[in-house]
């Protein structure tokens, strides 16, 4: 039968000496899937990425891209890569190096596809030292991509970008992906993750804690966040209303977290409390800093495959 994973980790764990960065990880990614890896500093990340492209070796458990060893699937050139540290020569054009990447490949991709992928339109002729922070990233995707692999690895690829080219890149790599491949990045920002990626799995500590979609994973803490203006009688008693988990007041506005909006706000308008009401979904934000605040050990896991 043919094996249909992109990625596969069984029970894989990695020490720097004392420092266990990674534990007892398992995860498998089915081709097609956009899957952020979202945790915060030192959460075990890149020595994830490390190890899913055979840099690293892992202490325990096994590490399988697509039915092989990575550097098996690296070597028949599945897999590309955007690491954190790669440095872009200087002197060197941009059409320069991407014709330099497209000869290491058998069937590379036609450059016009390159830049239009990669939004590269009016920088051929321009030298890597030339380019801001954002055209360089984008330069180095679509070098990871030249060679059309069906795996694409990028390593906090937005590190340092501003807003605007932070959305380009997503542009870009969204384009990528909807053309059937397979995609996981690593990043701290959630709204990242939120809106670029299919599945979302967080780590910390070097456990991974949460996997799912970024909806599921949102339903995993409180579902909905109901505000009120503070009641004049005082908020005592807010927090035992039907189904609420918390109360935060900020100013004149209190906010409860509840399970069940429709019983906190029926409840509400039963006292008379309810005035100037406002009712959120709970972002997936919250729930990444209610799963992160913990110490990690309690895995929340929905399955997200496809
Ligand atoms: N070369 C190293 N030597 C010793 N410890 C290391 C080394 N690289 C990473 N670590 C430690 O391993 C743990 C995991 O680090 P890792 O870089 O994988 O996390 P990360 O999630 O990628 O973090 P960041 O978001 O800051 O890049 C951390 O405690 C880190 O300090």
């Amino acid at each position: 039968m043919q094996n249909t994973d992109a990625v596969r980790f069984r029970g894989v764990s990695f020490r720097y000496g004392q420092v266990r960065a990674v534990s007892d990880l398992d995860l498998t990614i089915p081709c097609g899937q956009t899957v952020a890896l979202l945790g915060p500093n030192g959460a075990g990340k890149s020595t994830t990425i490390a190890m899913l492209l055979g840099l690293l070796a892992p202490a325990a458990g096994r590490v399988e891209l697509f039915g092989t060893s990575p550097n098996a699937a690296s070597t028949a050139g599945k897999v590309g890569a955007m690491l954190q540290e790669t440095e872009l020569l200087p002197r060197v054009t941009v059409a320069e190096l991407l014709a330099f990447v497209r000869r290491l490949y058998p069937h590379p991709m036609p450059l016009d596809e390159l830049v239009r992928l990669a939004d590269l339109d009016g920088l051929l002729g321009r030298r890597l030292e030339k380019l801001s922070g954002g055209q360089s990233q984008r330069v180095k995707f679509a070098a990871a991509i030249a060679g059309r692999p069906d795996l694409l690895v990028l390593d906090e690829p937005t590190a340092a970008m501003d807003v605007e080219s932070r959305h380009g890149f997503w542009r870009a790599m969204r384009r990528y992906a909807r053309e059937g491949h397979t995609v996981l990045f690593s990043t701290h920002y959630v709204e990242e993750a939120d809106e670029s990626a299919d599945r979302v799995v967080v780590v910390a500590g070097g456990r991974l804690i949460a996997d799912g979609t970024p909806a599921a994973i949102r339903r995993s803490v409180a579902t909905h966040n109901v505000g009120i203006a503070v009641p004049v009688e005082g908020t005592a008693g807010l927090d035992r209303l039907p189904a609420v988990t918390a109360v935060e007041i900020r100013g004149d506005r209190a906010y409860l977290s509840t399970d069940d909006a429709d019983a906190t706000v029926l409840a509400l308008a039963a006292s008379g409390l309810l005035h100037e009401l406002e009712v959120r979904g709970a972002r997936l934000e919250d729930a990444y800093l209610a799963l992160t605040a913990g110490d990690g050990t309690e895995p929340i896991l929905e399955g997200a495959q496809r």
